[in-house]
C-alpha cells in the first residue's frame, strides 16, 4: 500500500492559489451567465456619446440613448466610438445594455496623462476646427500651434476667425493676407462673428456629416459660435448635470451633441484645451504641411532648419516657397519644445 507523503506548506499554498483562482473564474462566467439570463436583445450598432466609470451612454441606431456596462475584455472605451451594444429587452433598471465590442478608430483625440502618459479623450473626430479671434489681437503663431498639433493626429484642421465684426479697417488687410497664406497651402478658412450671425451659416454647411471638435484659446468665443450653432445645447461647463433623464454624472467627459443643422459636436474643456504637447522636431516640421516637399534633403540628418548649410527649408523659404511668418513660426514652436524638455529635466533632477 502506497501512503501518500503530507503536503509541504509551499504545495498547500499552491494549492490553495489555484483553487481561488478557480472559484474566481467560476464567478466571473457566472456574472455573464446572469447578464446573458437577463435576456439580452439582438447585437445592434451604437456610437459612444459619453464615457464615464465602468459605464457608458449609447446612441443606438435606433436613436436610443442606452446606459450600458461595458464587458471587462474592451481596453479603451471613449466618447465618438463605434460599438456594438446589446439592449436588455426588460428595461426597468438604469443600466439597460452591454457594450459588447468597440470598432477599430480612424481617428482619436488624446491629452498627456499623468499616470498612463497619454489618455485618449476622444474617437472618430473629422475634423478640427481651430477657433481665432481678432480680439485681443490676431497672431499666427497660436493658429500654427493648434495646426502642429491637429496635423500630428491626422485629422484634418479648419481655421475659424471669430468676432470679424470686430475687424478694424486698419488690421483688415494685414489679417487677410495671413489668411490667404493659409488657403495657399491648401486649409480652408473661414470667418464668422457669432455676434452678427455672419458666416454661421457656412460653417454650419461645414459640420453636415462630419464629427467636429472646436479648440483654441480661452475667450477666442468657442462657446458664443457654439451657442448660435446649437441653440438648445447644455454646453459643457465641468459641472454635474442631467444626461436625458438618465441620472446624474459629471460631464467633464467628453460629450457627443447633434448639430440640428446636421453634423456632430464633440465636446469637453478636456477637448477644448486640446494643444501642442511634446513633439519631436522631426514631427513639427512634418506637420508644417508645405515643409513636407522639402524634408529629408538637407544636407545633414540632424539638419535644425535654421542656419544649417545646405538646409532644404531655408533654401525653400529664402525662395519664397514657404512664408516668412510660418518659417519664424517653426523655430518658435521648435525652440519653446526645447525650454519645455529642459524645465522638465530640471524637475526630474529635483525630484
Ligand atoms: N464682438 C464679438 N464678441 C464675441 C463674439 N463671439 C464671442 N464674443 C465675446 O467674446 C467673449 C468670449 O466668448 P466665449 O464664447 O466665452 O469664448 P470661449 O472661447 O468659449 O472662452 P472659454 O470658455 O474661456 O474657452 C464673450 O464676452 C463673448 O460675448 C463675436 O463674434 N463678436
Ligand atoms: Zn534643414
Amino acid at each position: 500500500m502506497s501512503k501518500k507523503k503530507p503536503l509541504s506548506q509551499g504545495q498547500r499554498r499552491r494549492m490553495r492559489a489555484n483553487q481561488e483562482k478557480r472559484l474566481q473564474r467560476k464567478d466571473t462566467e457566472n456574472a455573464t451567465v446572469e447578464l446573458q439570463d437577463s435576456s439580452l436583445g439582438p447585437e445592434q450598432l451604437g456610437t459612444v456619446i459619453s464615457r464615464f466609470g465602468q459605464h457608458a451612454d449609447v446612441e443606438t441606431e435606433s436613436g436610443e440613448l442606452v446606459r450600458c456596462n461595458i464587458r471587462r475584455n474592451i481596453q479603451s472605451l471613449v466618447t465618438g466610438d463605434k460599438v456594438i451594444v446589446r439592449q436588455a429587452t426588460e428595461t426597468s433598471a438604469t443600466i439597460a445594455g452591454v457594450v459588447e465590442a468597440v470598432h477599430p478608430r480612424h481617428s482619436s483625440l488624446s491629452r498627456p496623462d499623468l499616470y498612463d502618459g497619454i489618455k485618449i479623450i476622444a474617437a472618430n473626430i473629422d475634423q478640427i476646427l481651430i477657433v481665432s479671434s481678432v480680439v485681443p489681437s490676431f497672431t499666427t503663431q497660436i493658429i500654427d500651434r493648434y495646426l502642429v498639433a491637429a496635423e500630428d493626429t491626422g485629422i484634418a484642421p479648419v481655421i475659424i476667425l471669430n468676432k470679424i465684426d470686430l475687424l478694424s479697417d486698419e488690421e483688415a488687410p494685414q489679417v487677410e493676407a495671413a489668411l490667404k497664406r493659409y488657403q495657399a497651402i491648401g486649409y480652408s478658412v473661414y470667418q464668422v462673428s457669432s455676434k452678427s450671425g455672419e458666416g454661421v451659416e457656412a460653417i454650419k454647411a461645414l459640420l453636415k456629416d462630419k464629427v467636429s471638435v472646436f479648440v483654441g484659446q480661452s475667450g477666442v468665443g468657442k462657446s458664443s459660435l457654439i451657442n448660435a450653432l446649437l441653440p438648445e445645447a447644455e454646453l459643457i461647463t465641468g459641472d454635474v448635470s442631467e444626461t436625458s433623464g438618465l441620472g446624474q454624472h459629471t460631464t467633464t467627459t467628453a460629450k457627443l451633441l447633434h448639430f440640428p443643422s446636421g453634423g456632430d459636436l464633440v465636446d469637453s474643456p478636456g477637448v477644448r484645451e486640446f494643444a501642442l504637447w511634446h513633439l519631436p522636431a522631426e514631427r513639427v516640421g512634418w506637420c508644417f504641411i508645405e515643409f513636407r516637399d522639402y524634408l529629408g534633403t538637407c544636407k545633414f540628418r540632424d539638419c535644425k532648419h535654421k542656419n544649417d548649410p545646405g538646409c532644404a527649408i531655408t533654401q525653400a523659404f529664402e525662395e519664397g516657397k514657404i512664408s516668412q511668418d510660418r518659417y519664424n513660426n517653426y523655430h518658435r514652436i521648435i525652440d519653446s519644445l526645447d525650454e519645455q524638455r529642459h524645465a522638465r529635466h530640471f524637475r526630474n533632477d529635483t525630484d
